[in-house]
């Protein structure tokens, strides 16, 4: 539990909550592969977007199948602030889960510029409130009632700091004159580097990272700074969204990078580095809000995420690495046991719809009508 790791002064590096008791005497899983089949513990999603209302229900079910749990950001409309908002919406999610699932939701919070120390400290004390979201205000969709200036919420990210209760980042700065490739590199001049210093036992997670730059600044940090990686970072470069005409499916904040950007990428979530791990990012809109004048930022994903990954660390030589990554770190890092079940990917090339439903809209899936080569084997 977040609450658990004691009270701590600002400036004192905590232990992070890592090793953390089994409550079970059973063997963990080993992941096992043959030529045609994988098999895993059951994997986290560490950053997905659930949404509300008859969105969430078209959604939840492709989260429910391939993951055990998974954070849930706070970006509603109105966003997710109170731990009274936090269980409410817990508790529509657990709704809308098919019969006999137990996926667990862990609950975030939005952080404002009202956000109180008193909000913190509920939020620490509670057991499904598992860490706090910082957007820069305006940075990406649902952002308006983010943080304009970072001083203003210093005694909130000391009461975190305190209560061991991570801080998770969308890593971009939103001035105007800094170019939209370059904002993820600024904010961790600018925003991560002087914070990493001025709360030394912080907890952070940089979410969604998309540069060799952020790849570096992680992998060289202390045991308290993590990152997630989703699926289009590791898959794609800029070249996706751009070449051939505007490709509003592949828009997603932050926007992608060159391709040395994803090699770098790929090389640390395939690599030793124990602080990075799997957060898809899947960010449903409509497909008419994407193909649109003005289309939103987000990728949906969800559906076939694990599928992807494999994909990835297939083709880096790195299978062997998936259970790290997708089902271990992530865990650990956030003081959770690790899941006890598994799941199984069977090497079966197989044709995605060109469309899922999505409430009263469709919803166009990253690699729509395309193939996979992997294919999550269902109970
Ligand atoms: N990643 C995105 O492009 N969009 C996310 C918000 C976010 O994670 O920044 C969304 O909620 O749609
Ligand atoms: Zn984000
Ligand atoms: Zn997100």
């Amino acid at each position: 539990m977040p609450g658990s790791v004691g009270t701590l002064q600002r400036g004192l590096v905590i232990p992070w909550p890592g090793l953390i008791e089994m409550s079970s005497t059973e063997p963990l899983p080993m992941q096992t592969q043959t030529g045609q089949t994988l098999t895993l513990a059951r994997p986290d999603d560490m950053h997905l977007h659930l949404r509300d209302g008859t969105a969430l229900a078209s959604v939840l079910p492709d989260s429910v199948r391939q993951f055990a749990r998974a954070i849930i950001m706070p970006n509603l409309k109105p966003p997710v602030v109170t731990v009274a908002d936090a269980r409410a919406y817990r508790e529509r999610i657990l709704a809308a889960l098919p019969a006999g699932s137990d996926f667990e939701p862990l609950m975030t919070l939005y952080l404002t510029e009202k956000t109180t120390v008193a909000d913190i400290r509920e939020a620490a004390a509670c057991d499904f409130i598992h860490a706090v979201k910082y957007y820069p205000a305006g940075a990406t969709t649902n952002a308006d009632s983010g943080v304009r200036s970072i001083a203003r919420v210093y005694p909130v990210l000391e009461a975190m700091q305190e209560a061991g209760l991570p801080l998770l980042m969308h890593g971009e700065v939103t001035d105007a004159h800094v170019d939209i490739f370059d904002r993820e590199t600024v904010f961790i001049e600018q925003v991560l580097s002087p914070l990493m210093d001025e709360f030394a036992g912080l907890r952070v997670v940089l979410e969604h990272i998309t540069t060799a730059g952020a790849a570096d600044f992680v992998a060289g940090g202390p045991a308290r700074l993590a990152a997630t990686i989703t699926p289009q970072h590791l898959l794609l470069n800029r070249n996706a969204l751009l070449v051939g005409g505007i490709q509003p499916h592949h828009y997603c904040l932050p926007v992608l990078k060159r391709e040395e950007n994803r090699e770098a990428l790929v090389a640390l979530a395939t690599g030793d580095c124990e602080r990075v791990f799997l957060g898809t990012d899947s960010a449903p809109h409509g497909r008419h809000t994407k193909e649109n004048a003005c289309g939103c930022a987000g990728i949906y994903s969800a559906h076939t995420a694990l599928e992807l990954y494999a994909e990835v660390f297939e083709a880096a030589g790195a299978l062997d690495r998936l259970q790290a990554f997708a089902s271990e770190r992530g865990a650990d890092f956030y003081g959770l046991p690790r899941n006890c079940d598994t799941v199984t990917l069977v090497r079966e090339p197989w044709q995605l719809p060109e469309t899922l439903p999505f409430g009263d809209d469709t919803l166009v899936p990253l690699r729509a009508a395309s193939e996979l080569q992997w294919k999550l084997k269902t109970a």
